[in-house]
């Protein structure tokens, strides 16, 4: 198994520093993490020399300040803002006073700013006085830690918070990494590894989805690689049959069935998929893709029905997703060892298990329990989470995929990871990736369509392999 790059949740990170921390100096974590800090601001500064500090009332503003003492050492001028003065880092404060350092009312020009407001201990937004400096800047911003006013463990952003060019970040990374834009990412080695047990959630780069993609091997034939059912679409919705089919013919070799009113029109497009009426005349397949564009009447029903009953992996969206929540007696067609993938966006996750909320891991992490079956929670930021509790996140890096049809692309990869055997936590993880990745591809700067995503699969593929 390829070690994923893992996020800890700050309860965790807190019980590793305490353990740390009692077999190391007083004050020695934090003088390594703003050493840190320090490096990376001279690296920024560019051979600028203005730096100011904002300080929050906890330990995140001690490490601006000391990270303020390594600058003026290397003769930067650095001014700081206690944004509370009673409350700031004592010793902090004190090496930082040793060395020149001048604490002021406001910023005023700086060509950096460090932002030491708040960290681990962060709840809700930017504070109004916190705010009200933050919003007058407009120099590049390094986050210490985090960047303050984003939750550390849900990204969430529910009101002011900064912005920054750059977080360093220590002993390991946290939710707020992957879940929100913390700019780039650096992390600094304070020790914690040993400490640390597998992380809550983990993010899946593109070489590890490159090495986990499904190539033929010289023993191949077009069956032993999986093949994949696709029962979507509708003689009112054609389209969601034609993405969602040809997404599996493009994700992998092999072969691709589809069962569906919309016969022609995938026959039409893609000559190599088998193409049939109905369901009950599709041959064999090692997975199924339901719900895209199916509808919702009786026979869309009995179409989910035997999917479920179909004992193969089965990947559910839309749709099929608003027939279970309308009819929860539908998952009764399934048999309970039958892995199933359920990809909703917001709108769909609510019908089925009520609010997001802004904690979007313990939301797709909720619907997998109850439901026993791996969740993806569509989004800029996708969520995988497992009945087994693990989690996978993705970011992705732009927003192109916002638009009609590109979840039908997507359950259509997802569908052709899961006839090739692959884990389903991972089929859904390895997927979203690469459904990111051909989007960007894609767009290179432009709107695009799903179809034009979908073209840009077999691109995505080559650069994750070749990543
Ligand atoms: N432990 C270690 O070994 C190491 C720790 N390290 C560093 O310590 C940091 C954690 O420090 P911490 O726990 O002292 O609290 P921290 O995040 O600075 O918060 C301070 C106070 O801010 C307030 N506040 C809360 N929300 C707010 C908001 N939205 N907007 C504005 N203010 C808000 C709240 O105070 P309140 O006013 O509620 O009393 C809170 O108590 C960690 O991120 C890392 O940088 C490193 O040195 C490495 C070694
Ligand atoms: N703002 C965004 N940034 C990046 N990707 C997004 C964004 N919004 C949606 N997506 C992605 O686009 C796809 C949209 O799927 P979905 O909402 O089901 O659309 P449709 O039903 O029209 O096919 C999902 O893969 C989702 O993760
Ligand atoms: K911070």
């Amino acid at each position: 198994m390829i070690p994923m790059r893992g996020l800890w949740t700050t309860a965790r990170v807190r019980a590793a520093e305490e353990r740390v921390m009692a077999r190391v100096p007083a004050g020695s974590l934090m003088r390594r993490a703003a050493f840190g800090v320090a490096t990376a601001a001279l690296e920024l500064l560019g051979g600028k020399r203005r730096v100011g500090l904002l300080v929050g009332a906890g330990n995140n503003g001690g490490d601006a300040l000391w990270a303020g003492y390594y600058l003026r050492r290397r003769g930067v001028a650095v001014r700081a803002v206690l944004l509370a003065p009673e409350k700031a880092h004592a010793e902090g404060l004190a090496a930082f006073r040793r060395v020149g350092g001048r604490v002021v009312d406001r910023l005023g020009e700086v060509d950096l700013v460090v932002d030491g407001i708040v960290g681990l201990s962060a709840r809700g937004p930017l504070r109004p006085d916190a705010a009200e400096h933050v919003a007058h800047l407009d120099a590049p911003v390094l986050a210490v830690d985090l960047p303050s006013g984003i939750d550390p463990d849900t990204g969430a952003i529910t009101g002011p918070a900064v912005r920054a060019a750059m977080t360093v970040t220590f002993g390991c990374l946290k939710p707020v990494h992957a879940l929100a834009d913390c700019g780039e990412v650096r992390l600094v080695d304070i020790g914690l590894g040993p400490e640390l047990a597998g992380p809550d959630l983990a993010e899946l780069d593109d070489a590890e989805v490159g090495a986990h993609w499904p190539v033929p091997g010289p023993q191949d034939d077009k069956y032993t690689q999986g093949v994949t059912g696709v029962a979507a679409g509708s003689a009112t919705y054609p389209g969601a049959a034609v993405l969602a089919t040809g997404a599996a013919l493009l994700a992998t070799s092999g072969m691709v069935r589809y069962a569906g009113a919309a016969a022609d029109g995938v026959r039409a497009r893609w000559p190599e998929a088998i193409c049939t009426g109905s369901i009950t005349d599709a041959g064999r397949v090692q997975s199924w893709v339901a719900g895209p564009g199916l509808g919702t009447g009786l026979s869309a029903e009995a179409v989910l029905r035997t999917v479920l009953e179909a004992g193969v992996p089965v990947c559910l969206d839309a749709d099929a997703i608003t027939m279970l929540a309308n009819n929860p007696d539908l998952w009764d067609a399934r048999d309970p060892d039958t892995p199933v993938v359920l990809t909703p966006h917001d709108r769909e996750y609510e019908r089925l298990a009520g609010e997001v909320g802004h904690d979007r891991v313990a939301a797709a992490r909720r619907a997998a329990e109850k439901f026993r079956a791996v969740v993806l929670l569509k989004g800029h930021v996708t969520v995988v989470a497992g009945p087994d509790g693990r989690v996978l996140v993705n970011r992705a890096s732009g927003s192109w995929a916002a638009t009609a049809g590109s979840g039908d692309v997507l359950s259509g990869l997802i569908g052709a990871l899961l006839a090739a055997r692959l884990d389903p936590v991972l089929a859904a993880g390895c997927a979203a990736r690469l459904h990111a990745v051909a989007a960007e591809r894609a767009s290179g700067g432009a709107p695009i369509p799903a179809s034009a995503l979908l073209a840009a699969v077999p691109d995505a593929i080559r650069a994750l392999r070749s990543g």
